[in-house]
């Protein structure tokens, strides 16, 4: 059997085991970084109702990179919001680490983003005039808390940015801009971080180095990574690549290569 069917095996035909790269054993739902359970979204009431997301299950296991991929429309970012706590769930369960999103007030709610989510956007959203060392320090600026320096040396280290810390963004490249975005999105050490399509709009050689970055968080640094993309050599760095359509998931495939991951979206009516 190959991986992509073995990796279909793990889906539960009621939906209520989380799509995922491997078997998960059951003791291990606690440490995900961040798992889903029949999540639907539905924009809109009565007949204009629209389910963006239908009865989603998901993992995205601690420690691993998935890529999210599938049609326009297919729900991708909103299943991305929906994690990140960024909107609400219309029905089912929405999990970071252990803590279940559903049961948090709305204050509570956002300090879990701010400590326990990174986020890693197409624009770079720095602010232009601190610093880049208090771009990459601002979510704990924010929350009232000193940054970790060990964490912060270590961070800056492997994201090479050690000698451009006094810089301000316009003073760093398009690349070195985005590895001051990945930073901040890793000082706080979140359960996950979040990527919506990091590539996109950047010129190939740059997007590769974003790649690499977000690969060597999972690997050097232990972090888990979830990011949207369009792109089949981006997903194919990813350990485990979930395909949706029209608001599900449709396969879940393990180990992915760029020619594998562009076969499947074919398959899904995908012509980008
Ligand atoms: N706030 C909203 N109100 C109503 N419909 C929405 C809203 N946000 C998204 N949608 C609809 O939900 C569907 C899924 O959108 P979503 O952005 O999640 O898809 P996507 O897979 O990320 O697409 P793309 O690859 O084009 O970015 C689309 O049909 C979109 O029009």
């Amino acid at each position: 059997m190959g991986n992509a069917a073995e990796a279909r095996r793990t889906v539960d035909d009621d939906g209520t085991r989380p799509a995922t790269g491997r078997p998960v054993p059951a003791s291990e739902g606690a440490s995900a970084g961040a798992r889903t359970v029949r999540l639907s979204k539905v924009y809109g009431s009565g007949d204009m109702a629209v389910r963006v997301l239908d009865e989603v299950s998901v993992e995205f296991p601690a420690g691993r990179f998935t890529a999210i991929m599938g049609p326009s429309g297919a729900g991708k970012s909103t299943l991305m919001h929906c994690v990140a706590g960024l909107e609400a769930a219309t029905s089912g369960k929405v999990y970071v680490g252990g803590q279940e999103l559903g049961e948090l007030s709305d204050r509570r709610l956002t300090r879990l983003r701010r400590e326990r989510i990174g986020f890693v956007f197409q624009a770079f959203n720095l602010l232009p005039t601190l610093t880049a060392r208090d771009n990459i320090t601002l979510p704990m600026t924010l929350a009232g808390a000193a940054p970790d320096q060990e964490w912060f040396a270590t961070v800056v280290r492997v994201l090479r940015l050690g000698e451009r810390l006094t810089h301000r963004p316009s003073e760093l490249s398009g690349g070195q801009q985005q590895r001051v975005a990945l930073a901040r999105a890793l000082v706080t050490r979140p359960q996950i971080v979040f990527a919506d399509e990091p590539t996109g709009n950047l010129d190939s050689r740059t997007g590769a180095e974003v790649l690499d970055l977000l690969r060597g968080a999972v690997d050097d640094l232990g972090q888990t990574v979830a990011m949207v993309t369009h792109d089949p050599v981006a997903a194919g760095r990813a350990d485990a690549v979930v395909f949706l359509a029209d608001g599900r998931i449709v396969d879940v495939m393990e180990g992915p290569t760029p020619d594998r991951v562009l076969d499947r979206m074919r398959g899904l009516g995908d012509r980008s």
